[in-house]
């Protein structure tokens, strides 16, 4: 069995899998003793690792390692890429792109041939486009919710508030209905800016991933769910990869 780990900024999601069906998966953080937290009987089963990471080099090198240890089996790192199978990169310098956008991407574009959008709610917020014809046409990056949430506690001296999940827009009578409302909105109006985009740029779904994807979906976001988008195309690359 292999085993895939999208290593984020926040968490680690991980799944074992063969060629054909994922056997378990899993979420873990990089700060734990056991960060995958798997189950030593699941750990047996595998024989090779492939990450995708945005994490820090340090962190990235810290993951390797344990990772190596804990499975005795190697481990190998997929990055960003210029083209594949037909979906092609925006980005002239494709090793600047996060590694989780280009399997993100690459994860839609096995599914959906008639162009589409990919929304990844992580730590950071990142909105890709590509276009029937596998073109990435670019994107955005935005800071996620618990960055923006972190920065008004941190950098503004008297914004005092608990965060909710709730998803109420109307405007605010208290600093914490204010700054809970506020991001609920400015998240809304993201929301509509990728429908608008979607419509003018003809492209037929907005794929959401990410651990705030629900959130996005809830403030009205016309997405599909896709939690194992970015694991789907880092699996289907180290098929591609290794067969043969
Ligand atoms: N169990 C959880 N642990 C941490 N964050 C979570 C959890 N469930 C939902 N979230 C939300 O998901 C976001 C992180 O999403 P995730 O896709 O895991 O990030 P990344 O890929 O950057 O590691 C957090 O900002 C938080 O709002
Ligand atoms: C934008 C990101 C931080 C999102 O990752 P996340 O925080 O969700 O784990 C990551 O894709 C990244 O580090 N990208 C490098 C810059 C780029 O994609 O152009
Ligand atoms: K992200």
């Amino acid at each position: 069995m292999n085993l895939f780990i999208d290593a984020g900024n926040t968490r680690l999601k991980w799944c074992l899998a063969n060629q054909d069906e994922v056997l378990a998966s899993g979420t873990g953080s990089l700060e734990d003793e056991n960060p995958l937290g798997m189950s030593g009987e699941l750990i047996g089963k595998v024989v090779s690792v492939a990450i995708s990471t945005v994490a820090s080099e340090e962190r990235r090198t810290h993951l390797a390692g344990s990772v190596e240890k804990l499975c005795q089996a190697p481990v190998r790192f997929y990055w960003s890429e210029q083209s594949r199978n037909g979906l092609m990169n925006a980005y002239q310098d494709v090793s600047r792109m996060g590694a989780d956008r280009w399997h993100g991407m690459y994860g839609a574009w096995l599914d959906h041939r008639q162009g589409f959008a990919v929304l990844d709610a992580g730590s950071a917020v990142t909105v890709d486009y590509v276009d029937r014809h596998g073109q990435h046409l670019g994107g955005y990056i935005l800071p996620g919710l618990q960055m923006m949430l972190r920065s008004l506690r941190t950098d503004a001296a008297r914004i005092w508030f608990d965060p909710d999940q709730g998803l109420a827009t109307d405007p605010g009578k208290s600093t914490g209905e204010c700054v809970n409302h506020g991001l609920a909105w400015l998240s809304a109006a993201m929301i509509e800016r990728v429908i608008a985009d979607a419509r003018k740029l003809s492209l037929s779904e907005i794929l959401v991933t990410g651990g705030d994807a629900d959130r996005l979906i809830g403030l009205g976001l016309p997405g599909i769910s896709r939690p194992d988008l970015v694991l789907s195309g880092l699996r289907a690359i180290h098929a591609e990869e290794t067969s043969g």
